[in-house]
């Protein structure tokens, strides 16, 4: 091949899905490599604009630990810290907030039992506009140090002038109105200058759907804003693949809830239905094939940070005691294509793959588990539909992107496609849990030691 065609196939494979992970300590550098991975800094640093203030939306915060990782002169600009705490350890986080006098705290409401605010987002406002972060990653050095992580880093949104206000496309303006209102779901306070931020910059260039969940019991039009029912909505109205039927759908998270009895409660019926949603009116008349990732006590245990990554998946004996039939979709988690393998996976994704493992009809990296809390659930006869926490992530969809193409193309089809190229956090094919394997249940005793010669003893 002449040296323009390689040029020329190079510029061709230049289109990426822009979802990257964060980076791991001890691996080899070339799996760090800033087309592929992200750190902290790197995303708080300088070169990302001129810093004027910042939101950041989060389950577990280290609040000295967060500012330290700000640019030196970055680290008094004023600083919102949102989260769902509530009695001692709100107290807790306001008294390590105390020293900072530029940090403010908004407590998210919690209106049902048992809901978190597990939204992982940072709004960073610079001089030159604004930009939206998304990630699976808590505020804490050990989410950002030997875990694979999913991070989505928004263009800069420049700040809109007149004659752009017109400009925005569909898509461009529909994330600006999602993000405002999942904003709104929190009410008045402080986020109404953010609010205010997000109103004045123009998302056109966004690439990505939102997804979101917010606590509450959503009924009417709303019942199609949040969750998995947000979900189908998008891929009935934009899931423009031909046949998929036959394609499976992969779940990958860190931690599950408590689904039900067997798996026509609510994993194979609503929530496998909106996963599978595409824009074809025929339904489904069986499911899609299904696979759940989720680590094996020989994932924890051979991790880099041995079992105390399983304090990372919080899956309990008393939850899985109630669903033996997960064992039939588990598979492990295997990622040596990213040299993650070793790295506890505490991203949470989602994907359509065909049947020969080259192309993707969608993909998310999002806060939600695999549970009803992050999902929802249907209740009053579909009426209504359920969701306990908050959660954010990022859809990606292949129209969002300059191709010609219906589908995303994995590495593997590097050869032909000149499409987009998603690099999904894991290996295909998926491997299934052996009869020996056994989920990570982080409240079971382990005794065979691990990597740094430890036992489990929780
Ligand atoms: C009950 N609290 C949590 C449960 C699961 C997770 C997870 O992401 O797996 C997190 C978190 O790390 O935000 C919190």
């Amino acid at each position: 091949e002449g040296s323009s065609s390689l040029e020329d196939k190079s510029e061709r494979m230049r289109n990426y899905v822009p979802f990257l992970l964060t980076k791991v300590r001890n691996i080899s550098g070339r799996f760090n490599d800033s087309k592929i991975a992200v750190g902290l800094r790197d995303i708080l640093s300088s070169k990302m604009g001129d810093l004027q203030a910042s939101a950041q939306f989060n389950y577990m915060f280290d609040i000295p630990w967060l500012i330290e990782h700000y640019p030196a002169d970055k680290r008094s600009k004023p600083l919102l810290i949102v989260h769902g705490d509530q009695r001692e350890k709100k107290h807790q986080l306001q008294e390590e907030a105390e020293p900072f006098p530029n940090v403010r705290l908004f407590q998210a409401k919690l209106p049902i039992a048992y809901g978190t605010h597990h939204s992982k987002m940072m709004l960073l406002l610079y001089a030159e506009g604004l930009r939206v972060v998304i990630t699976t990653a808590n505020l804490i050095h050990a989410d950002w140090d030997k875990k694979t992580q999913g991070v989505w880093i928004s263009p800069l949104f420049p700040k809109y002038s007149q004659e752009n206000q017109d400009e925005a496309g569909p898509e461009g303006s529909q994330f600006q109105k999602d993000l405002m209102d999942y904003l709104h779901q929190y009410g008045p306070g402080p986020l109404n200058e953010w609010r205010q931020h997000v109103a004045e910059h123009d998302m056109s260039n966004a690439k990505v759907r939102l997804l979101a969940s917010v606590p509450g019991r959503h009924i009417g039009i709303n019942k199609d804003k949040w969750g998995h029912m947000k979900l189908r909505k998008l891929l009935q109205q934009y899931g423009e693949f031909d046949d998929i039927d036959s394609w499976p759908v992969i779940g990958q998270f860190s931690s599950i809830g408590s689904l039900g009895p067997d798996k026509s409660k609510w994993l194979c019926s609503e929530w496998l239905r909106s996963l599978a949603s595409t824009n074809s009116l025929t339904s489904l008349d069986h499911d899609p094939s299904l696979h759940l990732m989720f680590p094996t006590v020989e994932n924890v245990r051979t991790s880099l940070e041995g079992y105390v990554a399983g304090g990372s998946l919080p899956y309990s004996w008393k939850t899985a005691a109630k669903q033996p039939y997960l064992k039939d979709f588990f598979c492990r988690w295997k990622s040596e294509c990213l040299g993650r393998s070793r790295a506890s996976p505490h991203l949470k994704s989602y994907t359509r793959i065909s049947p020969d493992l080259t192309k993707a009809a969608w993909f998310i990296m999002t806060s939600a588990n695999l549970s009803k809390a992050a999902w929802g659930a249907l209740e009053k006869n579909g009426s209504q539909l359920m969701i306990r926490s908050y959660e954010i992530g990022v859809l990606f969809l292949p129209q969002d992107f300059d191709t010609s193409e219906k589908f995303f193309n994995l590495p593997e089809n590097q050869a032909e496609s000149n499409g987009v190229i998603l690099r999904l956090p894991f290996d295909l094919p998926v491997v299934p849990y052996t009869n020996e394997d056994r989920p990570w249940l982080w409240d079971r005793q382990y005794s065979q030691p691990d990597v740094h010669g430890h036992r489990w003893n929780p």
